[in-house]
């Protein structure tokens, strides 16, 4: 329903919950289907967890390479303090890569 006016689609996963990673590629190419045109920016989130996956694995486990060459796309590693007091250096690149694509879209 609101894919219909985003300029970005931002997907954030758990990095760490390798069992549930079949079930976010399965949700996110479900919803990029419709719009072969929309950014995405897939933030892997929790990279400060034990065993939590890198680019690659993420990449591989999301199926990235599958959505499209049409398609900005971008992947970044970033973690949140648990109080969320700080804010990590990857989650203002994020912000900042966000608001830029939004201004060039919009
Ligand atoms: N260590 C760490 N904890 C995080 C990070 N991001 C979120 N959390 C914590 O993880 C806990 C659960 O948050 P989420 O995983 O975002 O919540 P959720 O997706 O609704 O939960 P599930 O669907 O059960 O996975 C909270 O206590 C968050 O503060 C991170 O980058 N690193």
């Amino acid at each position: 329903m609101y894919l219909t006016t985003a300029q970005v689609l931002v997907y954030v996963v758990d990095s760490a919950d390798h069992k549930r990673l079949p079930l976010a590629k399965q949700h996110l190419h479900q919803l990029i289907q419709e719009d072969l045109h929309l950014p995405l920016v897939v933030l892997a989130n929790k990279q400060d967890c034990d065993g939590a996956y890198g680019i690659t694995e993420i990449h591989e486990a999301l199926g990235l390479s599958e959505v499209g060459d049409k398609r900005k796309l971008f992947l970044i590693r970033t973690r949140v303090s648990k109080d969320g007091m700080e804010v990590p250096t990857s989650i203002q690149d994020a912000k900042d890569l966000i608001t830029q694509l939004v201004s060039i879209t919009g």
